[in-house]
């Protein structure tokens, strides 16, 4: 199929759709032409938007024929992870602000329940689609009503345990369930796993050779079966009658669990992400005819690249170190360290919980493990961190990549929440970069450093563009540094807001307050000494950090508290993420939404001077 401009496209059936009703309206034929007009609408919108292109274009003709054979919204529809679900945005009423999806006040870039009932459940993580699906299930039979309820699951998600909790439940509940399973074999990048080569055996067979009953062995059996599921494919899940003529049979015939396994191509329709290597998982602005996106010049390397660049400069030095990714090699920066050394790296699908045990497996042989997680993914496997790891004291190191705001994903995708549970256990020590450098310095702390569990955090994005240390020395444990000296309001920062604390400092140079800043570098154990020594010399201790309440600044107050400096003449305010959720915007939109910005420190430390004043 090629694009040639989106004007001399037709939209003539699309212009016709304002719920899904109207798709019940339509021929067959008609439906098979809805979704070439949907495809191309969807490449013209995420063409001007950026997003998760592959994953949509992969399941246009199953959202074309879901849409016109169960009647949504009163039959449930729940996408996992649901970053395929613009062609169902598309049909649900949202077409006339697609243009406005992963933008400021615009649409989510995944299902959200605030956005459409259309969405009855909000997804990002993966693989809660099914458990989630059961609870509709069941308490629409507590509750004596019909309806269906319809997961669709891709064959990614399908690497994680809790897909397994959920078909563990259904198959021995018998609900009446439907599982569509969108087997494209790719995750954001290859699939890896036992799993996954099960599903390519069963991708394999006939087509509709299972639909139609044949007799096949015990051992033939798929996985699903065993677990109490009816198995149904492999179907073509770009064959628009074929899928209306199956999924209407399963709606009719149902009464219990089954699973429609639908092989699909991730991209299809649109060749440049067909053959890119990751499909178009996520594309910025993009160019139609040539399929170009366009990206603006880097001016510094991105944490992730400096994070992955490090390890392999360590790895070279030290073979016990190990790298393990949750099915986030390119995300990252791991598939550099895969390349370096492909025996000890590790990608374990999506199973952070899995990641996180596997490591302190590792770490109690005598291994050196990396697990790089993005700070929001990490926290699935929170009991395996406490339990698994720094209950036994295990020297496993926390990469944790995203933390702090990340733009137009939004608030699923945040990393708000890992200083706060994490500095909160014992043996756990805690560091978030300031800059790149900081960075590689954190790396290197990290490789020598075999006493317990250690983590260190750092942003989305760019760097500051500041030189890299060659032969990077491991930090003192436990030890802030002072950046600039001053005599009024010590800025106290925890991580990459310290570029906006210099800022600040500089806003308030003019209105006659002088400002100290400190890099705190560790949550814990903190610099007690550092702090102390700001409090005892200043009118004004101010924490800032991007992180929620209960972070960095909490522990700084808990500390303050109990030695009596909250009783002195020191005013202490702790800066961190607002107790909501912040909508995708910007990454910098979003840290004016939170107060985290120059401007907003320079307000709150003039608010508090005056406060003071006024007392
Ligand atoms: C718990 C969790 N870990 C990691 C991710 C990041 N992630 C988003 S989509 C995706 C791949 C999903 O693959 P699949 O379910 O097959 O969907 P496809 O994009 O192939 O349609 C991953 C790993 C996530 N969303 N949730
Ligand atoms: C849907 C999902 O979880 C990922 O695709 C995510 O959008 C990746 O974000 P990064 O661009 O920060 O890797
Ligand atoms: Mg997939």
């Amino acid at each position: 199929m090629s694009f040639i401009s989106k004007e001399v496209l037709s939209t003539s059936l699309l212009d016709r759709v304002q719920s899904p009703t109207d798709l019940k309206t339509m021929s067959e034929d008609e439906l098979a032409s809805l979704a070439h007009e949907l495809r191309a609408e969807i490449i013209s919108i995420v063409s001007e938007t950026g997003g998760h292109l592959g994953s949509s274009l992969g399941v246009i003709e199953l959202t074309v024929a879901l849409h016109a054979v169960f009647d949504t919204p009163d039959d449930v529809l729940i996408w996992d992870v649901s970053h395929q679900c613009y062609p169902h945005k598309v049909l649900t009423g949202r077409r006339d602000r697609m243009r406005t999806l992963r933008k400021k006040d615009g649409l989510s870039g995944f299902t959200r329940r605030a956005e459409s009932p259309y969405d009855p459940f909000g997804a990002a993580h993966s693989s809660t689609s099914i458990s989630a699906g059961l609870g509709f299930a069941v308490a629409r039979d507590l509750k004596n009503q019909s309806g269906h309820v319809v997961c669709v699951i891709g064959d990614g998600a399908l690497t994680a345990g809790m897909a397994y909790e959920g078909l563990n439940n259904a198959g021995d509940l018998g609900k009446r369930l439907i599982v569509i399973l969108n087997d494209n074999n790719m995750s954001i990048s290859p699939p890896t796993g036992a799993v996954s080569n099960h599903l390519n055996a069963l991708a394999s067979n006939a087509p509709g050779a299972a639909l139609k009953n044949a007799a096949r062995s015990e051992k033939e059996r798929s996985l699903f079966e065993h677990m109490g599921f009816s198995y149904f494919g492999p179907v073509d899940g770009h064959d628009v009658s074929g899928l209306l003529a199956t999924l209407s049979d399963l709606k009719d015939t149902q009464t219990g669990p089954v699973l429609l396994h639908a092989v699909t191509r991730k991209g299809a329709g649109y060749s440049y992400a067909e053959t890119s290597s990751d499909k178009y998982h996520g594309v910025s602005r993009f160019d139609i005819p040539s399929g170009k996106q366009s990206k603006t010049p880097a001016k510094a390397p991105s944490y992730t690249k400096v994070f992955a660049q490090s390890l392999i400069a360590e790895a070279e030095k030290d073979d016990t170190i190990i790298a393990i990714t949750a099915a986030m090699p390119a995300g990252t920066g791991l598939d550099q360290f895969a390349r370096a050394f492909p025996d000890r790296s590790f990608d374990v699908g999506i199973a952070e919980q899995h990641a996180v045990t596997f490591a302190g497996g590792l770490a109690a042989s005598g291994m050196r493990p990396f697990c790089a997680i993005y700070s929001t993914f990490l926290q699935r496997a929170y009991d395996q961190v406490v339990h698994d790891i720094a209950l036994q004291n295990l020297p496993v190191r926390f990469a944790i990549d995203r933390a702090g705001l990340v733009g137009a994903d939004g608030p699923t995708h945040a990393g708000a929440f890992d200083v706060g549970y994490l500095a909160n256990l014992p043996n756990m020590t805690v560091m978030a970069a300031s800059d790149e450098a900081d960075l590689v310095s954190m790396v290197a702390t990290a490789a020598r450093f075999d006493t317990g569990p250690i983590a260190f955090r750092y942003p989305r994005g760019e760097g500051l563009g500041v030189p890299l240390p060659e032969n990077p020395a491991p930090l003192a444990i436990g030890k802030g540094r002072i950046i600039a000296r001053g005599q009024q309001v010590a800025l106290l920062s925890f991580g990459a807001r310290l570029a906006e604390c210099r800022k600040a400092r500089e806003q308030l140079a003019p209105h006659g307050i002088s400002a100290t800043i400190a890099d705190a570098r560790f949550a814990k154990p903190l610099d007690t000494e550092l702090i102390e020594e700001l409090v005892s010399s200043h009118d004004l201790l101010v924490t800032i950090e991007e992180g929620a309440t209960g972070g960095f600044g909490a522990l700084v107050l808990h500390h303050l508290a109990a030695q009596g400096f909250l009783d002195g003449r020191c005013g202490v305010r702790t800066m961190t993420l607002p107790d909501s959720f912040i909508q995708q915007a910007s990454p910098a939109d979003m840290y004016e939404t939170a107060g985290l910005n120059a401007r907003q420190i320079t307000e709150l430390v003039r608010s508090a001077f005056s406060q003071r004043h006024h007392r």
